[in-house]
């Protein structure tokens, strides 16, 4: 166990806190025609997807919270229809409220019962939004703060509230907020909080910045980490903005060591922003000596570098093959070959190589933030880096570094599954991991790697039979996903961790 309230050094460690958000009512609003603004590929049934990730809340509540699973199977076995919906609804008196398995919206709902912070929020929402200054008084005016964290991140103001005929769209959705893993990261005892790259998603920073200055280090401000473009910023020319611009999402930055962090260069976190990283966390006496730099093509498909890979065990990892160098040398010597080197545009399958660079934390221990760093080592690819997580940082034997391969490795069944967040796995201990159930191919490969794979329908089952969460070992737990995963994220993406025991 360990003492931190928030404190995460590996992707590994037994999980013991973690954030998330169930799917709202604004996942409900979105039209194919908003479908690029809203960071969708598809209309998902909102019903459909509430009840799949109803089992990603039971599942963590059964390793993390079991006593609020008591309270869950009194509430379905009662005869009070509105005790049986509501007990998985954020905002609801009937809520299950966890302090393991901890819900924006309430956390939301709880820092607006101070006054202050209530007023600065709607205002800062207000203008972000460009709200009427009737909007704003109509906020200030709401004492139920459940109904006002609701009303902030869904952008409905029900007529109840606003005396009108109907319901008022007052702010966009953001239907992305299930994605906690992207609103910010924990490093160690201290959290950077993330800068979304784009406007859809601009909300959700806005509103984790409250959170993390007014609940999670109301006490010790000091440990949140901001990263911002520099002062002068704004007086340059467009072209140059753009190469200064910040912006970083959580799905891009692993603590995959407790002295190594590796962070993804991006559609979505951009190079300047890695560069203030590396002198923000090297300048901290934070114990990580090393930085790796996963530079990928932007792409819609592996937005983040979670999407592309995520740690299972010390030596295991599961990897989108189009990313492996060894993958990529392997084929390069097929009969195909030939034609991908005559080809006027040889890379057939438009994934650009990616580039990984290390950067170690200066010896001299006066470091000076200004001091502009050289690439300390290029490795070959993804796959060494893995490897060399494994067996450098873990002393695993390279002997028995496992590689699980999205669909097996196998086309179509690689792509469509990487698609559908087969390589984006939450490990809620080392070797127990959730992953969708529609990705069958890569849960093969899981098994021929002596994996365990079941349902959570089924898990669920054994729990009730007597079985203990914790007698699990090395199993790929598969959630409902015909929904879920059309939101574009799996449950590496579902998840912002803030507490995992120390790997010994
Ligand atoms: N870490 C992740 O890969 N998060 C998934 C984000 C999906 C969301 N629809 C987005 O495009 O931002």
């Amino acid at each position: 166990m360990n003492d931190n309230n928030y404190y995460i050094e590996s992707e590994i460690g037994t999980l013991r806190k973690l954030i998330i958000h169930s799917p709202d009512g604004g996942i409900g609003k979105i039209i194919p025609g908003t479908f690029a603004d809203n960071l969708y590929d598809d209309i998902v049934h909102l019903k459909s997807m509430q009840k799949e990730y109803n089992h990603y809340v039971m599942l963590l509540l059964y390793f993390l919270d079991p006593a609020k699973i008591d309270y869950i199977k009194n509430c379905q076995a009662s005869a009070d229809e509105k005790l049986k919906a509501n007990c998985f609804i954020p905002g609801k008196k009937e809520y299950f409220n966890s302090d393991k398995v901890l819900e924006v919206q309430h956390l939301l709902e709880l820092i607006l019962k101070d006054e202050k912070v209530k007023l600065r929020l709607i205002s800062a929402v207000c203008s972000y939004e460009e709200s009427s200054h009737k909007t704003q008084l109509q906020l200030e005016a709401i004492d139920d703060t459940a109904l006002l964290a609701k009303i902030l991140i869904s952008g409905i103001l029900p007529k109840e509230a606003s005396g009108s005929h109907e319901d008022q769209y007052i702010f966009p959705p953001i239907p992305n907020f299930i994605f906690t893993r992207d609103i910010g990261i924990m490093i160690k005892d201290h959290v950077l909080l993330s800068r979304m790259a784009t406007t859809a998603r601009k909300r959700e920073s806005l509103i984790t910045k409250f959170l993390a200055m007014y609940f999670l280090f109301k006490e010790d401000p000091n440990k949140v980490m901001e990263v911002i473009e520099d002062s002068d910023f704004f007086l340059y020319e467009e072209m140059e903005r753009k190469a200064r611009f910040i912006s970083i999402e959580g799905g891009d930055i692993m603590m995959i060591h407790p002295q190594h962090l590796i962070v993804g260069c991006s559609e979505r976190t951009s190079s300047n922003a890695i560069n203030e990283i590396i002198h923000t966390i090297f300048s901290k006496d934070l114990g990580i000596e090393k930085i790796s730099v996963v530079k990928i093509a932007k792409n819609r498909a592996q937005m983040h570098i979670d999407t592309i890979f995520t740690q299972v065990k010390r030596n295991v990892w599961v990897l989108y093959g189009r990313y492996s160098e060894n993958i990529i040398a392997a084929e390069n010597k097929v009969k195909q070959s030939y034609l991908r080197r005559l080809m006027h545009q040889p890379d057939l399958v438009g994934i650009e190589e990616p580039e990984i660079l290390q950067f170690y934390k200066p010896a001299d221990a006066f470091y000076k933030p200004e001091i502009d760093y050289s690439v300390d080592k290029k490795l070959s690819g993804i796959e060494e880096l893995l490897v060399q997580v494994s067996v450098e940082d873990y002393h695993c034997d390279p002997a028995d570094v496992k590689i699980i391969y999205s669909g097996g490795n196998e086309f179509p069944y690689d792509d469509r599954e990487q698609w559908t967040d087969s390589c984006n796995v939450v490990a809620l201990k080392e070797g127990v991991v959730i992953g969708y159930d529609r990705n069958d191919y890569t849960a093969e490969s899981f098994r021929k790697n002596g994996f365990d794979v079941i349902t959570t329908t089924e898990l669920f089952k054994k729990f009730d039979e007597g079985l203990s969460p914790q007698s699990i070992k090395n199993t790929l737990i598969l959630l409902p996903s015909a929904e879920l995963s059309r939101a574009r994220g799996g449950s590496h993406c579902m998840s912002m961790p803030l507490l995992r025991d120390r790997l010994v």
